[in-house]
Formats: structure tokens, C-alpha cells, sequence
């Protein structure tokens, strides 16, 4: 295990090299003063004498210092070693004349060298930590993951590469542009403030409102750019991801909550987009303005750059622990949102239920807690940032002091203009700014990356159910089997059906019959395909079920439901669902059979009535006359009431029954608690316990008096009691 930067042993490691470059430097110095004058130390000596330091420094710290802090020791050495040398070749390039460490390092500078290193360093192990020091391995493999989503953000961008790269090119020009303005304000000030040149003036002034206009237009279309690449994104990545969720076997939509999906698939998918883009904005926009800031703040003041230079570590250390309790707060806030929508969502959608039990009070009760539980963190949150907010402002304030005091003795000695004093105040507000975004962002998307890593989680998550096939045969007979089928519900241990063997002929009603919880939706459900049998199988034609087409088996089966669902839109929307180019001929002719045709012209705008929210503004017996038009108007091979007729009149119910046994060749399987309903049927199933106990017609079931005998009975008395 690697060590901390801030371990004992690592800091005496510090002292000791630190020691050593002293030596070197003193070594150096009396070297030049002992040559007096016949040697001095130009630039291409000062590199060479600092790759010759570090090259010695390594070779001490290979010998004498514990090799776990090896990988520490190089970063700090490199900038200790060459931070002199790159500092006055961009002095001399931008300013020429005397620099800090040539042609005779000054004491000062070798002094101020360490400490900047040393806070350099600091901002560099904060920012990008070093892979050989001692972090928690799970957070670093959580950075590793977090890598990884962000580059498969940034490959999923690839379709936008014309939008992004257009925007990154005005980002430059619009942070180019912006850099150059403090530098023109500088300098009508000195124009004002010296002897009055008009030319000079307004020069000045035309070049400053050039490139203000100019940084506004580019902003503007980098802005456009930005928000037209980030739509695009988030359009693709919802799609996507709302055609996976189709794709999910039903058992995940019982362990996932509606809210929660929505969630994802609404406030995810905006919150993975935006952050990222919004912080690579930044990051870029920051990266070029902080080098242009910093070439021309070094060609007014090498002196008060590197006091700027100062406050960036401080307020690095401050951001650090900032974030921890912000990355914190904000999963939290996350979370909290979800549940939030999840308790609402599910209260208002079951409004009936929760009226008729009168339980507004609990509901309002759970939704109060959820906000409480919001307003917490929310609070947590507020009081953190506010703390930060503070001590970032004193160490600002503490510095802006010193750089003015500073800047007030080099006026004085001549070194600098109030103009130029100006400019520099301008740019270092700017800087600090931009510094501080430019090592921090990249910390900040490895954060809000992890929106992007709930919505990639149901993006590649695979359906547990067998992949569709691809069989569409030309003839359909219908038969269904069910050939020894053992089923328990993913989220039950207990069995719902037991070793099940039936059958359901072509051009036959088969009735299944039996007491709740007996498992009679559970075979329908298993018909449908919405889950898969642990054991035995469901054969259509001799031909497992999986083995069909999709759309094929869709168009095959129809299902009529006791609570059938209808979607907010008209009834023909609702009639003809699913189906591509239905003529409303059709959907009439549908409507007439299941005896709602009457009906629906009776309504001012006929078929094109709104339904309603789940069909809320219709009768039970009203919705599932729909759902059995919709039923009829696909003219299914196989057809599946289940308790589908419960709530129609015996008007309707007969016109049903007729329209029923008027498609001949049709697999008919109803599933009914009145047993009035099924005595005419082919055959009649009893089920009880997940099992078939006893199969045959209504005659031979009544003389056996077995369990369908009983039952019978039972309801006959329940009924007659309640006519009586
Ligand atoms: N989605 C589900 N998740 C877990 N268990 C379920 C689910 N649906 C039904 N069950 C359980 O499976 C067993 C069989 O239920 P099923 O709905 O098939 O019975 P049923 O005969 O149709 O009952 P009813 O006549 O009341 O509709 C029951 O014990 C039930 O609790």
C-alpha cells in the first residue's frame, strides 16, 4: 500500500530533498560568484542545471527514502526541480529582461519556488491523485467506474461531433475574445489618467467594444451549439431507453415502481446530459481563458501572479472537502426527489381506492414525511454551502488586500501603471475563477456522472425472459397445451401452479373454474407470455410459445381482463390499439358485437370521444365492452375472457355470447367465478391450490358431486340468499 502526501514519513521525505536542492542551489550561487561575471547562468544553463538537480534529487530519494513514496516524491520533484527554468522562459518570452533565476538566482525566488511547488502539488494530488498513493480502493474503483460512463457519454455524443466541434471552436473564440477586454480597460484608464492622447482613447475604446461584441456573438452560438448537441443527446438516450423498458418482462415493472422508472427516464436522462455537457463546457472555457489570463497577467506582473497563484491551493483545499458533503447531499436529494414522485404518483393514480378507505390522512401523511425527509438534506445542504461561501469569501478578501498593498509599492517604484494595476485586478477575479473550475470540473463530472449510471443500468439491462422467435406459420389450429407447467412468481417462493396439464381444442370454450388464488389468472398469464414456467411447458400447435414471433403471437391471442385498461384518447384510439391502418368501418363492426355501438353513437362526438385518464370517464361495464371490441376487431385464433364479461348487463352479455359462438374455429377460454356464466361451456377446468383437480363438462362434474359440485352449491345459496 502506497503512502498519503501528508503521511509523517512522506513529509520528512520533503524536508530531506528539500535540503538537498538547497545545498544545490547555494552551490550553484557560489559557483557564479566565484566565476564573477565569467560565467552566468542563461536559460539553456538554468534547464540544464535543473534536470541535472532532478536527476540528483531522484537518486536520493531512490537511496534514501522508502520506496511506497517513490511515486509522490516525482510529482513534487518535477515541479520543484523545473518550475524555475519554465518560469523564466515565459518571462523572457513575454517581457524579455531580468528574470527571477537568471543570470543569478535571487534567495527569494528559490524560497517562493518551494512554496508554489509545494501548492501546486497540492492542487495536482487533490485534482488528479496520484495511482500509487493510499486511497480507499473502493473509491478509487468507483472513479475507475466512473471513467467509464463518462466515456460512454462522450461516445454516445459521436452522432453530434459537427454540433459539438462547431461548439467548442466558438468557446475559444468567445474565451479568446473575453481575455483580451480587462487588457483594453486597463489601458484607457491609463490613457485618462496620463496625458490625454484622443487617437490613443479611441483606439482603446473601438478595440475593447470589438471584442466585447466579438466574445458576446461567440458565446451566443457556442451557447446555441451547447443546448442543440445536448437536445439531440438527451432525444437518443431517451428513446433508447424507453425502447428497453418496453422490452422487460412484466415481472420487472412489479419490482419497479412507476415513479421511479419515470424518473429515470425523465429527470435522469436530463440531469446525465446536462451536467456533463454543461461541465465540459466549462472545463474547456476555462482551460483556454486561464492560459491566455495567465500570459498576459505574467507581461504586467511576474510578482503579483504568483501572489494570484497563492489563493488557487487554499481555495482548492476548501472545494475538496466541499464536494465530499456535496456528492453526498446531492445522491440524497436524489433519492429523496424519487420518492417524493413515487408516493404522490401512486396516490393520485389510486384516488378512488384511497378515498373509498378514507385514506387521504395516511397518504398526506406519507407524502408530509417524504418532504420532511427532503427538507433535511435540503437544509443540511444549505447550511454546508453557506459555511463554504464564507471561507472561500475571507481567503479572497485576505488576498485581494495583499495583491493591492503589493501592488501599490511596485506603482510606487515605477514597475507598474494603475491602468495596468486595473487590467490585473480585472484579470485576477477572472483567473481565480477559472482556475479553480479547470481543476476542480473534472472532479465535478466524475460526480454527476453517476446520474448517467442509473439510466445506463436500464439501458443494457437484458429482459429475463426467452428471446421471441421468429416462427409465423401460415395456418394457425390453436390449440394450447399446457404440459406438466410449474410456475412460482419471481417475487413469491410458494408455487402458484402445480405439475398443470391441460388443453384447450380449437372451436372449443374451455371454462376455468375454482376458488381465489386457485391460479386460474396465472395460466393466462403464462398464455400471454408474461412470465416463463420453471418447469414443463406452454405449447401452441405442439410448439412452444417462445418459439413464435412477437407480433405474431400478439395478433393470435387476445386477452379480455376483468379491470381492462384503457388509454387517455378517443374510443377508436382504443378500439383499434395496436393496430396499423384499422378503417372505421371495422372498428364499427367490432363495437356492434360487443353491443357498445349504440352507445358510443349516442356520445356528441362519437367514436372520437376522449375515454379519459385510464378511461375514467366511462362505466366498468362501458370499459370493457372496449376492451372486448378490441378484442373481436383483431379476429384472435385464440381468445381469453378473463372474468372479461363480469360487469356487462345480461343484455350484453348474451349479445357477447352469441357474437362468440359465432367465430367458428376460435380457442375460447374464459375464466369466471359466476358459474352461470360457463355451463355451456365445451369443457370446465377446476383449479385449486395451483392445481387441476377435477376437468370434464357441466353434466359430468355435477354427477360426480366432487369440488365444482360444492362450489356450485355454495354460490346457488349465496345467490338465492341474496335475491331473498
Ligand atoms: N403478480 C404476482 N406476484 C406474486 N404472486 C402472485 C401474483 N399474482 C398472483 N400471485 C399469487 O399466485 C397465486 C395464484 O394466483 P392467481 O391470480 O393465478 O389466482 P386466481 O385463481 O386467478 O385467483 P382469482 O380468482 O382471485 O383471480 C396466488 O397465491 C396469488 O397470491
Amino acid at each position: 500500500m502506497m503512502a498519503h502526501p501528508t503521511d509523517r514519513s512522506a513529509v520528512c521525505a520533503y524536508g530531506l530533498l528539500l535540503c538537498c536542492d538547497l545545498i544545490l542551489w547555494v552551490t550553484l550561487v557560489t559557483v557564479l560568484l566565484w566565476c564573477k561575471g565569467t560565467f552566468i547562468l542563461g536559460l539553456s544553463s538554468l534547464w540544464a542545471f535543473r534536470a541535472l538537480s532532478w536527476n540528483l534529487l531522484n537518486k536520493v530519494s531512490s537511496v534514501l527514502v522508502d520506496q511506497s513514496l517513490q511515486p509522490l516524491l516525482k510529482r513534487w520533484m518535477t515541479l520543484l526541480c523545473f518550475l524555475p527554468a519554465v518560469f523564466d522562459t515565459l518571462r523572457t518570452l513575454v517581457s524579455g529582461g531580468v528574470c527571477g533565476f537568471s543570470p543569478v538566482p535571487e534567495p527569494a525566488m528559490v524560497v517562493l519556488n518551494a512554496v508554489s511547488a509545494t501548492l501546486v502539488y497540492m492542487v495536482w494530488e487533490m485534482a488528479f491523485p496520484c495511482n500509487g498513493s493510499k486511497r480507499d480502493a473502493k473509491k478509487e474503483k468507483k472513479e475507475q467506474e466512473a471513467k467509464a460512463l463518462l466515456t460512454r457519454v462522450i461516445q454516445y455524443s459521436r452522432p453530434d461531433c459537427f454540433h459539438l466541434g462547431a461548439a467548442f471552436l466558438f468557446l475559444i473564440l468567445a474565451a479568446l475574445f473575453e481575455s483580451c477586454i480587462p487588457y483594453y480597460v486597463g489601458k484607457i484608464i491609463d490613457v485618462l489618467s496620463g496625458e490625454y492622447q484622443h487617437g490613443n482613447f479611441m483606439w482603446a475604446i473601438g478595440l475593447m467594444s470589438l471584442y466585447s461584441l466579438g466574445s458576446s456573438l461567440f458565446t451566443g452560438l457556442r451557447g446555441g451549439m451547447f443546448m442543440c448537441s445536448l437536445s439531440r443527446l438527451n432525444r437518443r438516450i431517451r428513446h433508447m431507453l424507453f425502447q428497453n423498458l418496453m422490452k422487460q418482462e412484466i415481472n420487472f415493472f412489479e419490482e419497479n415502481k412507476p415513479g421511479s422508472l419515470t424518473s429515470r427516464l425523465v429527470s435522469d436522462t436530463d440531469k446525465m446530459g446536462r451536467s456533463i455537457a454543461m461541465n465540459v463546457n466549462v472545463l474547456l472555457r476555462s482551460l483556454v481563458k486561464t492560459c491566455s489570463m495567465l500570459v498576459s497577467m505574467l507581461s504586467l506582473s511576474w510578482q503579483l501572479t504568483i501572489l494570484t497563484c497563492i489563493e488557487m491551493p487554499l481555495l482548492a483545499l476548501l472545494q475538496n472537502h466541499y464536494n465530499t458533503h456535496y456528492q453526498k447531499t446531492s445522491r440524497e436529494l436524489q433519492d429523496c426527489k424519487a420518492e417524493i414522485e413515487q408516493v404522490a404518483s401512486s396516490a393520485i393514480n389510486a384516488v378512488k381506492t384511497v378515498r373509498s378507505f378514507r385514506a387521504e390522512a395516511q397518504e398526506q401523511r406519507r407524502y408530509e414525511e417524504a418532504l420532511e425527509k427532503k427538507l433535511k438534506v435540503l437544509t443540511c445542504k444549505g447550511i454546508n454551502s453557506a459555511v463554504y461561501l464564507l471561507l472561500r469569501r475571507v481567503v479572497s478578501v485576505s488576498l485581494k488586500v495583499a495583491m493591492l498593498l503589493l501592488g501599490r509599492s511596485l506603482i510606487s517604484s515605477g514597475q507598474l501603471t494603475s491602468g495596468s494595476l486595473l487590467a490585473f485586478v480585472l484579470f485576477q477575479k477572472d483567473m481565480v475563477t477559472n482556475m479553480k473550475h479547470l481543476v476542480y470540473v473534472y472532479g465535478d463530472i466524475l460526480n454527476t456522472v453517476w446520474s448517467a449510471e442509473k439510466v445506463f443500468q436500464l439501458l443494457d439491462r437484458k429482459p429475463k425472459v426467452t428471446e421471441a422467435g421468429v416462427l409465423v406459420p401460415q395456418k394457425l389450429e390453436g390449440r394450447v397445451t399446457f404440459d406438466n407447467v410449474s410456475f412460482s412468481y419471481p417475487s413469491r417462493d410458494g408455487k402458484a401452479l402445480k405439475s398443470v396439464s391441460l388443453e384447450l381444442s380449437p372451436g372449443k370454450m374451455t371454462a376455468l373454474v375454482g376458488p381465489s388464488g386457485g391460479g386460474k389468472s396465472s395460466c393466462v398469464c403464462l398464455l400471454q407470455r408474461f412470465y416463463e414456467p420453471q418447469e414443463g411447458e406452454v405449447l401452441l400447435d405442439g410448439v412452444p410459445l417462445h418459439h413464435y414471433q412477437h407480433q405474431y403471437m400478439c395478433s393470435q391471442i387476445a386477452t379480455v381482463s376483468q379491470d381492462p385498461v384503457l388509454f387517455s384518447g378517443s374510443i377508436k384510439h382504443n378500439i383499434e390499439y395496436g393496430l396499423h391502418g384499422c378503417t372505421i368501418e371495422r372498428v364499427k363492426e367490432a363495437a356492434k358485437k360487443a353491443n357498445i355501438h349504440d352507445f358510443i353513437c349516442k356520445l356528441d362526438q362519437g367514436y372520437d370521444t376522449d375515454v379519459g385518464e385510464h378511461g375514467g370517464h366511462l362505466s366498468a361495464g362501458q370499459k370493457q365492452c372496449i376492451a372486448i371490441a378490441r378484442a373481436f376487431i383483431r379476429n384472435p385464433k385464440i381468445l381469453v375472457l378473463d372474468e372479461g364479461t363480469s360487469k356487462l348487463d345480461i343484455n350484453t352479455q348474451v349479445a357477447v355470447q352469441e357474437a362468440l359462438s359465432g367465430s367458428a374455429g376460435q380457442t375460447l377460454l374464459v375464466v369466471a367465478h359466476r358459474l352461470q356464466t360457463i355451463e355451456k361451456a365445451d369443457h370446465i377446468i377446476y383449479m385449486e391450490g395451483g392445481m387441476v383437480m377435477e376437468q370434464g363438462t357441466h353434466e359430468q362434474l355435477m354427477a360426480k358431486r366432487g369440488r365444482y359440485y360444492h362450489l356450485r352449491e355454495k354460490l346457488f345459496i349465496l345467490d338465492s340468499e341474496q335475491q331473498n
